[in-house]
């Protein structure tokens, strides 16, 4: 699905990414895990073709970037990011916010097919949003606006779903509801590739984590070789236990770390 072959980004001579070969199969869902300005967002940006390596090469969906139409391939990649969020307006219905996602444009400027209503309305029913699909975007929670941005990158079909810390300043409440919409994405023939700081995070869905410190992938593969107290202390420089339950993974800071 994701070939990433040597990739090297340099910003102004600094490597942003530097060397990083990482492969994504379909069937597989990835989490991807590193500190502030590890280059988690530019691993993304490449990955749908927003940036271009500065060596390396990238195929996507069995296309190479470089000699290929990106906005084509883009069709079949959903991205969910903070800013795809402010860009959408608080005034429209939410229904029309999802169903906006089947078209490549961010609002209406024509009759809306009602095929097309029907489909973002029952992908809101499926989220337990259904009542609120008159309302207006700004007036539900973040919580909830973050499952509207989810239901509206699902109505392209896409083959890929890239998400940017989704669960990003949501409270234990919204973001274990947002986490159960997440884990339901197996239903779905998507191959997930998904942003968090936050290791708890990796719900079951997941079957594959990066670690990513100072541009370099530290550990990439199976999530339960790669999650280990050694990788972690060496990508975040803080010693922790590590422990499954309920086939998440969670951390506790050791004492004096
Ligand atoms: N437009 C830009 N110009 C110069 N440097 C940039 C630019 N965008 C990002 N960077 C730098 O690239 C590095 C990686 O940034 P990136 O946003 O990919 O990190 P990240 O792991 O997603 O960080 P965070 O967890 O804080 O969101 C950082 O050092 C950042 O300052």
């Amino acid at each position: 699905m994701i070939s990433m072959d040597h990739i090297t980004l340099l910003r102004d001579k600094r490597p942003i990414l530097d060397d990083v070969t990482l492969q994504i199969a379909s069937g597989e869902h990835w989490a991807i895990l590193g500190r502030n300005g590890s280059g988690k967002t530019t691993l993304l940006e490449m990955m749908t073709g927003y940036l271009f390596p500065t060596q390396g090469k990238i195929e996507v969906l069995g296309n190479t970037y470089g000699s290929c139409d990106v906005r084509e391939v883009r069709k079949q990649i959903g991205y969910i990011s903070q800013s795809l969020l402010e860009k959408l307006t608080l005034s429209d219905p939410v229904w029309e916010v999802v169903a906006t996602g089947a078209f490549a444009f961010l609002r209406f400027y024509q009759t809306i097919p009602d095929e097309v209503k029907l489909q973002a309305m029952n992908l809101l029913a499926e989220m337990n949003l259904g009542h609120a699909s008159n309302n207006p975007l700004g007036t539900l929670s973040q919580g909830e606006r973050k499952k509207v941005m989810l239901a509206r990158s699902l109505m392209a079909n896409p083959r890929i779903l890239i998400m940017d810390e989704p669960c990003a300043g949501l409270d234990l409440f919204e973001r274990e509801k947002m986490l159960v919409e997440i884990d339901r994405l197996r239903q779905r023939d998507v191959t997930v590739v998904y942003v968090t700081h936050h290791i708890e995070e990796i719900v079951p869905l997941f079957t594959h984590v990066a670690l990513i410190r100072d541009g370099k992938l530290e550990a990439a593969g199976p999530k339960k070789e790669v999650l280990t107290t050694e990788t972690l202390l060496n990508t975040y420089e803080i010693p922790v236990d590590l422990e499954w339950s309920g086939d998440r993974p969670w951390i506790k800071v050791r004492s004096g770390g």
